[in-house]
């Protein structure tokens, strides 16, 4: 008889991306490749491909609270992911969805796609702050994202650590500053406001970087819910979209997606 297997559980709420690069479909993709049950929660549909989006439609607010009861008060979550979430009416409904679970959240707070397209209403923003901030364990905020939410513009390493601590005043345990978009090296920076980490990786001069955000969070969700500490979980986190992006995938006419399924191959000769 096989043994019964209960594994680690993460849930997104998220849009949807068509072309299977960034959103919902990236979080599942990193999902199952680090070995965790992934749940969704679809906030919006996008009509979206390597070139933009064509389309948005948010979901209404019922459909988005009836979706999360159905999997947290049944299966149950170790951690939850955000990524797009429309409106401000949204943000809020999801904050307050957050703030009655009992597990850790990875708050991705996506402003624009790759190619500048709104993914949130300016309206929004101040939700963002003042509701999902605060129940955040981690926000992973990229630079035009820090720049929208705290007036700070980074363009040197150093500035890094005063958008941190801009962000940190609205309440995140933690937050991890997305350099990527700083020419060099792709250096991130997580704190908490007393602990540090800088993280470096080699900066692939590769295009195929769609998705690059929503995977990495979901990658940092995916080492909470198998019970790293934060610090643990953003370093492998790093580690796993590093490769996704050096193995990019040149579809479409724009911005490919980055491989989620290179970490699968990895002994594979
Ligand atoms: N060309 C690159 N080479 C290596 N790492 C990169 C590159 N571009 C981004 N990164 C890394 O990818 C991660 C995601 O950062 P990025 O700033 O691209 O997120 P994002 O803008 O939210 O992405 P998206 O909106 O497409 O989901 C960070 O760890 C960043 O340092
Ligand atoms: C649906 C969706 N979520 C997030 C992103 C992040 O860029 C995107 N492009 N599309």
């Amino acid at each position: 008889m096989s043994a019964v297997r209960v594994p680690p559980r993460v849930l997104t709420v998220a849009g949807s991306d068509s072309g299977g690069g960034a959103g919902i479909q990236a979080d599942l993709k990193t999902m199952l490749a680090l070995g965790v049950h992934g749940m969704s929660v679809l906030t919006a549909v996008t009509a979206q491909n390597s070139l933009g989006v064509q389309g948005a439609w948010e979901l209404p607010v019922e459909a988005v609270r009836a979706q999360y009861r159905s999997v947290v008060d049944d299966i149950g979550v170790q951690a939850v992911k955000t990524g797009m979430l429309a409106s401000a009416e949204l943000v809020e409904a999801v904050a307050e969805l957050i703030s009655g679970t009992d597990a850790p959240a990875v708050v991705d707070p996506v402003g624009v796609s790759k190619h500048g397209d709104p993914l949130l209403a300016a309206s929004a923003l101040d939700s963002v702050r003042t509701r999902l901030l605060p129940v955040a364990t981690v926000a992973t905020p990229n630079l035009d994202e820090v720049a929208q939410l705290t007036g700070v513009r980074v363009e040197s390493e150093d500035d890094l650590r005063r958008a941190a601590a801009a962000v940190l005043e609205y309440g995140p345990r933690w937050v991890l500053i997305k350099g990527g978009h700083l020419s060099g090296e792709a250096t991130d920076l997580l704190t908490d406001g007393s602990e540090e980490l800088l993280l470096r990786a080699p900066r692939h001069d590769n295009r195929h970087t769609h998705g690059t955000g929503c995977t990495l969070a979901s990658a940092i969700a995916c080492g909470l819910a198998k019970g790293c500490s934060v610090p643990e979980a953003v370093t492998a986190a790093k580690e796993y979209v590093t490769g996704a992006i050096a193995a990019g995938f040149a579809l479409g006419a724009g911005i490919g997606p980055v491989d989620h399924g290179w970490a699968l191959r990895r002994d594979t000769p």
